[in-house]
């Protein structure tokens, strides 16, 4: 059985992965080398990945892509995306150049509000408690002045604090329930910092209320910090052409694609198993680019589902519609998205990214991060309503197939071609390989 280890942390990179291999690969030498081979060569460069985050043994690649052709507000982008999965790209290369041909993309910026709450415990009279924190919310304010100054300088700060009776839902809950302007950062580490200092000053002042009894002096915080949840943090994007312009040939019936489309948007609105699939596509593009871009994919993603469900069920997070022989489709999400902090400034492909969007600020990453979700979506349910969605896929994975099965370069150069006019399946690839290789054996 293998033993637990203390202090692996206090180890050297090398004495972790020499643990590694021996603890759980019987010292096989290629482990070692695989994770070698993946260092960079300029230990500058690998040093600065390496603190990134902890235990840090190798750097695990990505591939970054890019999507051009992006019409978005009358501006021609190239959009990088940092994705592991195949077709992505290539379906939002096409669909870019499609709307390329139709006006573009147009992107607005709804608001930016952030959200973080300190988390209490209070039992006594809720009449008091509105006294107490009216009276003390200047102080709380006031208190985070050494954190807040200089983002106040830039525009942004606290723009809200009030005071939430959850005790309906659990006896004793209050919260300080704080809204937050954080310009061109995501705002994690300000909007903490500012909420523990909240709650500093609010336990603190409670014990020398003089209303107060002693129970009701006794607030007892239990957690401060911020919600990734951030439904008036919102961008909208979207695209629109006459109903006729939108296929691009005769084969299929425009009005008909046109009435299937928004038929699949009005599916994935009321059918969850639905949903979350169409969404999932919607993501593909929208956690390329936020990885691109150095910002916390997590926080997104959990931010954007929650949204999906606010209405008490999980739905779509894309709109169509046809009016007056206009096609109209729309997304409409939250994204709190930086520009400045976190790796934005450290990652040197997350510089390049950002240098290619034209540094842009975050309310226009925003702008950016939501085109890549309408149009991911766009493409896939174009495909899953017209040639159905694996001819497409499949025709990008078949280079991820060919790879498994060690294919040279010349097969696989005879394989794309083989496969150009034929329905590309896992067991389809092997069958041919196979004979392939026991002709020319
Ligand atoms: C895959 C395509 C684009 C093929 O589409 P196609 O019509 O065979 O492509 P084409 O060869 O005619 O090329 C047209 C354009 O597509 C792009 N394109 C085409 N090939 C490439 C390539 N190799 N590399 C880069 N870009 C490519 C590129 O923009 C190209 O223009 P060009 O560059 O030649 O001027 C199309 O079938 C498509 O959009 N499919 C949708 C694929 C998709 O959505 N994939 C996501 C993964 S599946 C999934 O996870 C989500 C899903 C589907 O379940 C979500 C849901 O259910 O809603
Ligand atoms: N639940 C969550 O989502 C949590 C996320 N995080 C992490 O926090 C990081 C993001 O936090 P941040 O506070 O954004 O980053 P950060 O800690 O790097 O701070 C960014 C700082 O940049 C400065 N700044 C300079 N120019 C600015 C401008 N134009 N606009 C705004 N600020 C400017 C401000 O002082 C700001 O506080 C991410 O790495 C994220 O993964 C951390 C804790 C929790």
């Amino acid at each position: 059985m293998i033993a637990p280890i203390a202090g692996f942390s206090k180890l050297s990179k090398n004495e972790k992965i020499e643990w590694l291999a021996t603890t759980y690969f019987q010292d096989d030498e290629t482990v070692v080398n695989t994770l070698k081979k993946y260092w960079n060569s300029d230990e500058t460069l690998q040093k600065l990945h390496d603190e990134f985050i902890e235990n840090t043994i190798s750097n695990f690649y990505l591939p970054l892509g890019i999507a051009p052709n992006f019409l978005i507000n009358d501006k021609l982008y190239a959009i990088p995306m940092a994705i592991e999965e195949s077709s992505v790209v290539a379906a939002a290369s096409k669909a870019a150049k499609f709307w390329l041909e139709r006006g573009g993309f147009k992107a607005t910026v709804l608001n930016t509000e952030k959200v973080g709450q300190v988390h209490f415990m209070y039992f006594g009279s809720t009449e008091k408690l509105h006294d107490y924190f009216n009276l003390i919310k200047p102080e709380l304010i006031a208190a985070t002045n050494h954190i807040t100054q200089n983002m106040e300088k830039r525009g942004g700060g606290i723009t809200d604090i009030i005071l939430r009776d959850k005790t309906q839902e659990l006896d004793g809950y209050f919260q300080l329930h704080c809204t937050f302007e954080t310009v061109d950062s995501m705002g994690a580490n300000f909007i903490n910092s500012c909420l523990e200092q909240f709650a500093k000053t609010f336990e603190e002042a409670a014990k020398s209320y003089e209303a107060f009894s002693e129970q009701e002096a006794a607030i007892q915080i239990v957690m401060s910090i911020l919600s990734n949840y951030v439904p008036n943090c919102l961008v909208k994007a979207e695209v629109s052409c006459p109903v006729s312009s939108l296929v691009e040939n005769e084969a299929i019936d425009a009005e008909e694609f046109a009435e299937k489309f928004v038929r699949a948007i009005q599916i994935a609105k009321i059918e969850p198993y639905r949903a979350v699939t169409h969404n999932k596509g919607i993501m593909n593009g929208i956690d390329a680019v936020v990885l691109a871009t150095g910002n916390d994919f997590r926080a997104i993603e959990a931010g954007i589902h929650a949204y999906a469900a606010k209405d008490g069920q999980y739905s779509s997070l894309t709109h169509a519609e046809v009016k007056d022989g206009v096609f109209r489709f729309w997304i409409e999400i939250p994204l709190s998205l930086g520009t400045v902090g976190g790796l934005t400034s450290l990652h040197p492909l997350v510089k390049l990214a950002l240098q290619l969007l034209g540094k842009p600020n975050a309310k226009e990453l925003m702008q950016l991060v939501a085109v890549a979700g309408l149009a991911q979506n766009f493409a896939a349910v174009r495909s899953l309503t017209t040639t159905g969605i694996q001819k497409g896929h499949m025709k990008m994975h078949l280079v991820n197939i060919l790879n498994q099965l060690e294919a040279t370069d010349a097969e696989k150069k005879h394989f794309i071609a083989f496969f150009k006019d034929k329905t590309v399946t896992h067991s389809a690839v092997v069958n041919a390989f196979t004979a392939y290789k026991s002709q020319h054996a």
